[in-house]
């Protein structure tokens, strides 16, 4: 059942439209991340779920509760709602246990008690307790920023780009301690983000907004190998789009005949493969081609970029002379084609066919 249930919520800042007839459910205990380009009112929906902000139109039901609906506004202290931002905006005149204390009762006998578990909670050491938060990293005062917010035993935590100011490895780890905390404490989570993958591997559902709407939510797999069309699926990740003839479940296209999922649809359409369904092959023997089934084409090396781990080919289509840019492929460094080489082109799976029939 849902937990937070968001409907039709209306947005305006002036002649600017920020959110548009959003309906968002979120269940107990899950983690949403909400993912799209700067400006599509990923902020905005976050901020009038916690509180600061108002909607022009809507309602959101916490648990049951209106939070917001025509002559209802709870504010943003009674919603038992944590936020943390993306700068952890904490108070720098206070002390670290004073931060975290700051959402718990000042005569609380468990006060000492409570502070030391949420420290703990966030893999923070207790010799950090009396320090200021400019004595602290960028990820240790995100650390502390999140113990605040839990002080309280939010109901629901809104998290804005939490991560975006760290680097790489310390953001991984953090977003893992971030999960695992939430996870433990059954606490339902929605994660603004502009980093697709983080979207990807931190929620068990994803929501894409664009231009103040929200265009698809669902299991981050389903909205990575079923996007309903071509701008989610390449804001998601790398995807191969190539134009196709669709009959009774199969594609036909510059790749050969491709099982497609999707309806009994038919004619000309898009037809979308993600770089690992592909595998390439050094065609040394130039007669065996086409010889090991349809789910597969040839073409020809024209660039290869090392990458580390992953490198990227780039292959002409040979059935496809007229396609207009190379296909870009995956491929291992250990034994990457030369240019000019001849290879097959392997494919995994079935190919996504967009909801929007082509125009
Ligand atoms: N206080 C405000 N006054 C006027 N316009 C605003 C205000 N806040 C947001 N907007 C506008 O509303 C739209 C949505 O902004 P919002 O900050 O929600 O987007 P976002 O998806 O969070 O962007 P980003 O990823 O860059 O943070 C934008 O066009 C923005 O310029």
């Amino acid at each position: 059942m849902s937990f937070l249930q968001v409907q039709g919520l209306g947005k305006r800042y002036g002649d600017a439209v920020a959110l548009e007839d959003v309906d968002l459910s979120v269940r107990a205990g899950s983690r949403t991340a909400i993912v799209g380009r700067s400006g599509s009112g990923k902020t905005t929906l976050l901020r009038i779920v916690a509180g600061f902000e108002t909607a022009d139109r809507g309602r959101i039901l916490l648990d049951g509760r209106p939070l917001v609906e025509a002559g209802t506004m709870v504010p943003a202290h009674r919603r038992g709602i944590g936020y943390v931002p993306q700068d952890g905006a904490l108070f720098p005149h206070l002390s670290i246990a004073d931060n975290i204390a700051f959402g718990l009762e000042r005569n609380d006998p468990t006060r000492r008690t409570r502070i030391l578990e949420l420290l703990e909670a966030v893999e923070l050491d207790r010799q950090m307790l009396e320090r200021r938060p400019h004595e602290l990293s960028g990820g240790q005062q995100q650390r502390v920023a999140l113990a605040r917010a839990l002080a309280r035993k939010p109901a629901l935590m809104l998290l804005d780009e939490p991560f975006s100011a760290l680097d790489t490895g310390l953001r991984d780890s953090l977003r893992r301690t971030v999960a695992r905390v939430l996870c433990e404490a059954d606490i339902a989570t929605i994660l603004v983000t502009h980093d697709q993958a983080e979207a990807l591997s931190f929620a068990d559902q994803v929501a894409v907004m664009r231009e103040g709407r929200l265009t698809q939510a669902g299991p981050p797999q389903e909205l990575y190998h079923r996007p309903r069309d071509r701008e989610t699926a390449t804001f998601l990740g790398d995807a191969i789009i190539l134009p196709a003839e669709v009959e009774n479940g199969w594609a036909s296209c510059s790749l050969g005949r491709l099982a497609v999922a999707g309806g009994p649809r038919r004619g000309a359409a898009e037809i979308m493969l993600r770089p690992e369904q592909l595998r390439l092959v050094v065609d040394h023997d130039h007669a065996a081609n086409g010889g090991d089934g349809g789910s597969m084409g040839w073409g020809r090396v024209v660039d290869v970029e090392f990458g580390g781990s992953v490198c990227k080919v780039a292959v002409t289509l040979g059935n496809a002379p007229g396609q207009p840019a190379p296909l870009l492929l995956r491929h291992s460094s250990m034994d990457l084609p030369r240019i000019g080489s001849r290879v097959r082109i392997h494919v995994q799976g079935e190919a996504h066919l967009f909801d929007t029939p082509l125009s």
